[in-house]
């Protein structure tokens, strides 16, 4: 689905990645890894077409528009005047694609993400973590296809960020290409998915979950 070939990026002179490449295929389900600032923000905003690399490239192998491409991301931009629903039906409305069917869709997803009786709360009637919540209910509304999440667990209590985590694994058992990063080395025992680990912008590790949990790497980085 994406072939990175020598990816790199600078932010005012800093080597943010440096020499990146790996092939993601359809379907899989990634987790990238890595301490604070070692570059897998910037590297998930390359994937998903929020940053242009500074050399290197990005292949897609089916191309989409960056609209569709299913994105959470820390900087949610709930539309504050809108509900709920709304917000999870505005990239749709937009599209002026907004049908009983993905009204029921949007329902449904709003009880995978723990939202039933929020739909139709205003963004400021709500706490983070249901915030968080809206936005991966929306990025699932956007595209089945792909889903590119940073953090996406991050302000939500362990259960609830279990359960999320499931969602995303069922996703990718359906068929959506997923790409997490996560600081949560727990969910690394609990599904079969590939690991990439970065450390100062360059790829250190990539191996399956299997293998990397009891490693010194995870460790130290834990
Ligand atoms: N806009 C920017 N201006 C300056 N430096 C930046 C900018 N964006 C990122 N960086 C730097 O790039 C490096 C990688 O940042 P990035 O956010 O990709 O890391 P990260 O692994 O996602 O970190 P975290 O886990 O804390 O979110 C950091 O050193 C960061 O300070």
């Amino acid at each position: 689905m994406f072939e990175i070939k020598n990816l790199c990026k600078n932010i005012n002179g800093l080597t943010v990645l440096e020499d990146i490449s790996f092939f993601i295929p359809k379907g899989a389900f990634l987790f990238i890894v890595g301490k604070s600032g070692s570059g897998k923000t910037t590297l998930l905003d390359c994937l998903s077409k929020r940053k242009k690399p500074s050399s290197g490239e990005i292949i897609e192998k089916e191309v989409l528009p960056s609209t569709k491409i299913g994105k959470v991301f820390q900087d949610f931009h709930l539309l504050p005047d809108l509900t709920v629903i709304e917000n999870i039906l505005y990239p749709l409305e937009v599209e002026g694609n907004v049908s009983h069917e993905k009204k029921q869709k949007a329902k449904f997803l709003l009880s995978k993400m723990k939202l039933t009786g929020k739909e139709n709360c205003f963004p400021a009637e709500i706490s983070g973590g249901e915030i968080q919540r809206v936005g991966i209910a929306r990025a699932l509304m956007i595209n089945e296809k792909i889903i590119i999440a940073d953090e996406p667990t991050s302000n939500l209590d362990p259960k609830t960020a279990r359960e999320i985590m499931d969602y995303f694994f069922k996703i990718h058992q359906q068929g959506t290409t997923v790409i997490i990063s996560t600081h949560d080395w727990s969910f690394l025992d609990s599904y079969p998915a590939r690991v990439i680990e970065l450390r100062e912008g360059r790829i250190i590790r990539d191996e399956n979950s299997q293998y990397f949990s009891n490693s010194l790497s995870n460790k130290e980085s834990s």
